[in-house]
């Protein structure tokens, strides 16, 4: 089943009207849906199901508590880039010991809660950080459990902004440094040596690339074993896109065959580390229209969601179908700008956009479960949106919208006497 869609002409998330929801949660706000989040993470475990693997989604993507919980619940890893995230994981009933942390900047406090809570993987950047995980481990007496991510210099062509994988980016260590490392690891006594980590960029539609970086994994791999190195798993990240307008992505399901294929009947236990495949298409932002305002050149949509809530348009120039909650049969098809409240030309949703609306509209902004409501700010002084769950006929309020009193709560006035 759709988690959303059209009945008699007005939005439903399953079972509720998107209408209802807004009334009850007000605008701007993300609604996610629960059987969405669970039927994208059920498609990746259904085709990974013979070999030995582990799926840890990527806590940035979407690192909602309720949204973590859900797919806690249903068995699933996390990849971790932050201490926080590592807190939210286990706050949403998370194993640690599916737990990979990545990330190009570790500290070494972090490190040491990672440590301490004993997590499955440390994806490792960079000869530096070995070594400092090599001292934390040490003075807490444990072993370190690591992957080195590779730089394949793989082009995933997608945006330059989200390309990890070439040699220019900051990501992973190139294959004759990971090689190093791996003999440098070798030799220390609290360093343990698990796996092979590569990620190579985000919103791929392609398999190839993939494919390209897998092999590229896989001779290290064997370059590793005929030095007596071996290589428990084959972590090949995320990065999987989704079709937000006219990509056709690979499915998950054929996505997991080619990867399948390409590693062929090696003993390894394979981690991948999704994040927008599976909650993307799973949430949509809420908004409505404030005021119209047409000029010579234009059709201006005000509308109260604004780039703090929703920075992908501004800083990726990406695209998200925006669509009326209620498809009107009167009135006229216009092209809108449909555009926020922040001090930013940059501040918009959607362009040129055609659309039957009149102030007051309520609109949906479709792919909005992923890199959505964890890259929002508070910029202009705007707190950021509400969050909420649906599961079937149920409306779950995840994170309430912040107030501006928590705004100024944080901050302190000047002593009187300065
Ligand atoms: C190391 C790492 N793993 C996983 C992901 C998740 O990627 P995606 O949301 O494209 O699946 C990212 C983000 O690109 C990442 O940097
Ligand atoms: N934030 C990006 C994806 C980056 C993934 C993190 N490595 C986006 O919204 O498309």
């Amino acid at each position: 089943m759709q988690s959303f869609n059209y009945r008699d002409g007005e939005l439903y998330v399953e079972g509720l009207s998107a209408r209802a929801l807004a009334a009850e949660f007000d605008t701007p706000c993300y609604v996610y849906s629960r059987a969405a989040l669970e039927g994208a993470l059920n498609e990746y475990q259904q085709a990974l199901e013979g070999i030995p693997h582990l799926v840890c989604y990527a806590v940035k993507a979407n690192s909602n508590l309720a949204v973590l919980e859900v797919l806690a619940r249903q068995g699933a890893g996390f990849d971790i880039v932050s201490v926080g995230e590592l807190e939210r994981v286990l706050a949403a009933g998370g194993d640690p010991a599916k737990v990979v942390f990545s990330g190009v900047a570790k500290k070494a406090s972090e490190m040491a809660r990672a440590l301490e809570v004993g997590i499955h993987c440390f994806n490792l950047e960079s000869a530096a950080e070995l070594e400092v995980l090599n001292q934390v481990a040490t003075e807490m007496d444990k072993v370190a459990p690591i992957s080195v991510r590779v730089n394949p210099d793989v082009d995933a062509r997608t945006h330059p902004y989200i390309s990890t994988g070439l040699k220019e980016n900051k990501f992973g260590v190139t294959m004759d440094e990971a090689l190093r490392m791996y003999q440098r690891g070798a030799e220390l006594p609290n360093i343990d040596i698990q796996g092979l980590d590569c990620h190579i960029g985000s919103q791929l539609t392609e398999l190839s690339p993939f494919i390209d970086a897998i092999e590229r994994q896989l001779s290290l791999v064997d370059q590793l074993q005929s030095q007596g190195i071996t290589i428990h798993h084959l972590d090949i990240g995320g990065g999987l896109g989704v079709r937000y307008r006219d990509e056709t992505p690979p499915s998950i399901a054929s996505y997991i065959e080619a990867v399948r294929t390409a590693i062929g009947d090696r003993p390894l236990q394979l981690v991948l580390e999704p994040g927008r495949s599976i909650a993307a298409n799973a949430g949509i932002l809420l908004t409505r229209v404030e005021y119209t305002k047409q000029t010579p050149e234009r059709n201006f949509a005000l509308i109260d969601a604004a780039m703090n809530d929703m920075i992908r348009p501004a800083l990726y120039q990406a695209w998200l179908d925006i669509k009326t909650v209620s498809q009107r049969s009167e009135g006229e098809v216009l092209d809108w700008d449909l555009v926020g409240p922040v001090c930013e030309t940059a501040d918009f949703l959607g362009k040129e956009r055609p659309l039957n609306i009149e102030a007051g509209e309520l609109l949906s902004v479709f792919g909005a479960g992923a890199y959505g409501f964890v890259m929002s700010s508070n910029y202009n002084t705007r707190g950021r949106a509400a969050e909420v769950l649906v599961d079937g006929e149920r409306a779950h309020l995840a994170r309430e919208r912040e107030t501006i009193e928590e705004l100024l709560r944080l901050e302190h006035r000047l002593p009187a006497d300065s």
